[in-house]
């Protein structure tokens, strides 16, 4: 699979938490054909909506200052395999290198739900047995087009809650905040799954999830 790098910005080394030094943070888009991880990517690295974004896949670098710490997002726009067979998929690849995901689907779109629902799947299959589940956050794009919605916010809520990810319904194309938000919410994320990694496990990142998304859950 070729990926190009859009930054000089280094994706192997991963900082230490915990210290004033750099975080770094790598995340992968995944969902259908035309769902809009592109326009997410494109409106969180420059803020605009360009429209049109073509068909490859890339690697981009970006750092940012949040809360007073550098941090340095690789973000991965995938393209999802055209005439997939296995529904779902995630290249090892992918699994290997992402500390989160984003899964994105149109509002408009029952099929591209159907896709995260099998990626959600096949993500927690992936890292079962691992001393902690990966951070996700699902996200239904496109809801300016509310007259062409094929897919209940509730739905997608639901969707979520069971697997324990957060979820977000936003615009790529109305507003660069529902984007921020997205991304900043998969960092928190990420971080506390890196705090709890020595011990806290699946509970730990499960109320992780709650913390940052503002569920309460019964024990
Ligand atoms: N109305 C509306 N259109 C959007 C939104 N986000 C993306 N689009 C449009 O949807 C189309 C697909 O967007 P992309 O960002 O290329 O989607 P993608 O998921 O990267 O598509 P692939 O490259 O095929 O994987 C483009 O025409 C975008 O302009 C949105 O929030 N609202």
């Amino acid at each position: 699979m070729v990926v190009q790098v859009k930054s000089s910005a280094h994706h192997s080394s991963k900082t230490m938490e915990g210290s004033q030094q750099k975080v770094e943070a790598n995340i992968l888009l995944l969902g259908a054909e035309n769902v809009g991880k592109s326009a997410l990517t494109v409106r969180f690295l420059t803020r605009r909506f360009i429209g049109e974004y073509g068909d490859m896949e890339s690697v981009y670098s970006h750092s940012d200052r949040i809360d007073g710490r550098e941090i340095c997002f690789n973000i991965w726009d995938s393209l999802y395999p055209q005439n997939c067979a296995t529904p779902g998929y995630v290249s090892e690849e992918q699994l290997q290198w992402a500390d989160g995901f984003i899964l994105v689907y149109s509002i408009c779109d029952r099929a591209s739900f159907q896709v995260v629902r099998q990626l959600v799947q096949r993500i927690r299959q992936a890292r079962k047995g691992a001393e902690r589940a990966a951070p996700v956050v699902v996200v239904g794009n496109k809801r300016d087009l509310q007259h062409r919605r094929a897919v209940s916010g509730e739905e997608g809520r639901l969707l979520a809650l069971a697997a324990d990810c957060g979820f977000f319904e936003i615009s790529a194309a109305e507003a660069y905040h529902g984007v921020l938000a997205v991304f900043h919410a998969l960092l928190e994320l990420i971080r506390r799954a890196r705090a709890l990694k020595k011990g806290a496990g699946l509970r730990g990142i499960v109320r992780s999830v709650s913390a940052v998304f503002g569920r309460r859950r019964t024990e």
